[in-house]
């Protein structure tokens, strides 16, 4: 029997199966013969144990489309990641981080701009000026006034996407909106999970729909990028290539150099100034680093 595996803690692996049913299972035998780990949305080859306990053996791990390392988890389509226009205001510098990472790891992502109740339509131009000029695209939401939801349901349905922010944005209250049978679901895993007692939060996949899953991020306020070349992080903002052939260096990093097109391009405001101030940021932050 094929499944998915939803959540992985303490050697455990929870497996929903295509009937629905989600069993707990070991993984004897992968490790040893395989040395694979299996992760959190890994579609999975199963061999039940124990019909009523559900209780299974995970035989075989099906080949995986990717596997993100932050956060850890398989076979990954899409990120959305989630703001708030205002309260609380959205950290832009956080944003860019966090679309380097996911730069990095080569997963599109998506952004959205909660609780535009709360603010006028100039914010919403200016939020959206910054990333769709970056190629992003920008979705607006108000869950309190179910605005834009549609938009958000058509993004994810049938894909796995990964659900990013900062507390506070609106997650819970758009995961419920999308899928109200999600909050149920959570209950049934934790309720097994709970035996084990352990209190950490781990990375969990919730099966929202036909094909269409969701993960949760935890820790996205303490997000770092490392392990980096700073003269590589120009390669993950994707709007800075169209402009680099005018760079009068091979392997201009546009931020000394005289001759920039990248530069040139930000003051003629084709390259928002926003997103090239945290560039510039983010770059002297990686060179500090590599002095230790
Ligand atoms: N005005 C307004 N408030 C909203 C909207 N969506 C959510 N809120 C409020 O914002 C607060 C936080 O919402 P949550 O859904 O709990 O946010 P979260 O991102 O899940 O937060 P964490 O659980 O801390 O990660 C709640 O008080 C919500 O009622 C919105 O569209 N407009
Ligand atoms: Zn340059």
């Amino acid at each position: 029997m094929t499944g998915k595996i939803l959540k992985g803690i303490a050697g455990f692996y929870y497996v929903q199966a295509a009937d629905g049913k989600l069993y707990e299972c070991r993984a004897k035998g992968i490790f040893r013969n395989k040395n694979v780990k299996p992760l959190v949305g890994d579609d999975v080859d199963i061999s039940v144990l124990d019909e009523t306990e559900l209780k299974g053996n995970i035989d075989k791990i099906l080949p995986r489309k990717n596997a993100l390392i932050r956060p850890s988890v398989a076979n990954v389509d899409q990120a959305l990641v989630l703001f708030s226009v205002t309260q609380p205001e959205p950290n832009l510098n956080l944003l860019d981080r966090f679309l380097v990472m996911m730069e990095v790891q080569e997963v599109p992502v998506n952004i959205c701009f909660n609780k535009i109740d709360l603010t006028g339509d100039e914010r919403q131009m200016e939020l959206a000026a910054i990333y769709e000029k970056a190629g992003y695209p920008v979705y607006f939401t108000s869950t309190c006034e179910k605005q834009g939801i549609r938009e958000i349901k058509d993004l994810v349905q049938g894909k796995t996407t990964v659900l990013a922010g900062p507390s506070g944005v609106g997650k819970s209250t758009l995961t419920n909106l999308l899928y109200p049978k999600a909050e149920m679901e959570t209950g049934t895993i934790s309720e097994k999970i709970q035996r084990g007692k352990h209190t950490t939060r781990h990375s969990e996949l919730f099966g929202i729909g036909r094909d269409t899953y969701m993960m949760d991020t935890p820790g996205f306020s303490s997000m770092y990028i490392e392990d980096m070349e700073c003269g590589c992080l120009k390669d993950y903002f994707p709007e800075f290539e169209a402009y680099e052939e005018n760079c009068k260096f091979l392997g201009c990093v546009h931020i000394g150099e005289k001759v920039c097109g990248v530069k040139d391009a930000v003051s003629e405001g084709k390259i928002s100034q926003n997103r090239y101030d945290n560039y510039r940021l983010l770059y002297q932050e990686l060179k500090e680093k590599r002095r230790y």
